[in-house]
């Protein structure tokens, strides 16, 4: 239920490009509806239509789809305002990262998916253009949940990945703490990776083509190559204020949620592995399928098992993390910073890999293809696959 304040209250949309317009007027003690809700928005909505996918209560806020894109809907107290402005890059927050508090919170999200709901509320955060210093919206999604009651092989991500791409977004920088299999990283050390080994058992789900959609996207290099660039130089900027960074590495993405063996953890090593982790994947290739530029930021927490300063332990990781949790979001923000110049946007909207899916999933000829798994497709890619 959505409630008012005294007096009698207007409710407004007010939606970029058009005229602020009254749609309904509601008693103090009314308590409105969801479906009133959605119905006062249905009124609202432009002339090309759309339809509302879901409505919170509680956190004010709704999530409408006109067309193809998503519109966000922050309720005030006496008004529904509408924020159309598109969000094009997310933050997907890992251990001991579950918030961006330096940035402004304009609304929270809670969309649903036909891969399920997210991971965590997807909060929506202003972050002022260094260069215009307009508002640029950040996509902010906590990947074990608000609480970190999600373990690894628990992760929603195709309903993370898929809610992120209809929001618009089109550029994820990733968090993750990770083990180190080399010396020379040092816990607390940053690590822009370049190349992963999927040490995953097959238990999580990792693609969005199945069910009579097949579909091949190549992951060769599975970070962005341009965006790594990027962050690596943000990442240098901040170098001897406390921030140590390795431009490449090898993350072994591991089952989890136990530890590593010291055989394994060895074996590790031996395969020219970096950093270890458990959630580089399936996110990286769901990236890569939806057409979104990911590309990992990992810090290192311990040194696993291998080396013999001690096993790997949670307090390990989350002290480590916490003492440099400070840093991490320094990281996070310079990166945030430099993607909001003008001279980055193409690189933001990946345009380098639209339509990449279209030909790459488009392999299953029509009469073949599975009712379900096309319509959820179709919920991805609208138009691509008609
Ligand atoms: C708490 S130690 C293991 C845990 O930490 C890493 O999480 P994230 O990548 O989300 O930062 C690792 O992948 C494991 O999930
Ligand atoms: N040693 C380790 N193994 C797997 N994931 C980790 N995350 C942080 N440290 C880790």
């Amino acid at each position: 239920m959505f409630g008012f304040g005294s007096g009698y209250k207007t409710l407004s949309v007010d939606c970029l490009g058009c005229a602020v317009q009254s749609v309904a007027s509601v008693h103090p003690d009314h308590s409105v509806t969801a479906q009133e809700q959605r119905d006062m928005i249905t009124a609202f909505q432009r002339p090309n239509g759309g339809k509302i996918d879901e409505i919170e209560d509680g956190s004010g806020c709704f999530v409408a789809s006109a067309s193809s894109e998503w519109v966000l809907g922050v309720l005030k107290s006496s008004s529904i305002r509408t924020i159309n402005d598109p969000v094009h890059i997310a933050v997907i927050g890992g251990t001991g990262l579950q918030s961006l508090p330096h940035f402004t919170h304009v609304a929270t999200l809670k969309p649903s998916t036909p891969w399920g709901p997210p991971s965590s509320p997807i909060s929506i955060l202003h972050h002022p253009s260094p260069t215009t210093g307009h508002a640029i919206p950040i996509a902010f999604l906590s990947r074990h949940g608000l609480h970190h009651e999600l373990a690894p092989h628990e992760v929603s991500s195709r309903a993370n990945i898929a809610a992120l791409r209809r929001l618009g977004v089109r550029t994820i920088i990733a968090f993750s703490a990770v083990g180190s299999l080399q010396e020379a990283i040092k816990p607390r050390d940053f690590v822009v990776p370049d190349q992963i080994i999927d040490r995953t058992k097959g238990v999580r789900p990792f693609t969005y083509f199945e069910g009579g959609m097949v579909g091949h996207v190549g992951f060769a290099d599975p970070f962005d190559g341009a965006l790594a660039e990027v962050v690596r130089r943000c990442g240098h900027s901040l170098e001897g204020e406390g921030v140590r960074l390795h431009d490449t590495g090898t993350v072994i993405c591991m089952e989890g949620p136990q530890f590593s063996t010291r055989a394994e953890s060895n074996m590790y090593r031996s395969f020219g592995g970096s950093v270890i982790n458990m959630s580089a994947l399936p996110e990286a290739k769901l990236a890569r399928e939806a057409e979104i530029g990911y590309q990992m930021i990992c810090m290192s927490t311990d040194y696993d098992c291998w080396h013999d300063s001690g096993d790997v332990t949670v307090e390990m990781v989350m002290g480590n993390m916490k003492a440099n949790a400070e840093n991490a979001r320094r990281f996070v923000g310079a990166v945030l910073d430099e993607l909001s110049k003008e001279e980055h946007a193409e690189l933001v909207l990946a345009k380098h890999l639209e339509g990449q899916t279209r030909f790459a999933g488009g392999i299953t000829a029509k009469e073949g293809r599975g009712r379900e798994a096309k319509e959820k497709i179709a919920w991805l890619f609208p138009g691509y696959f008609d």
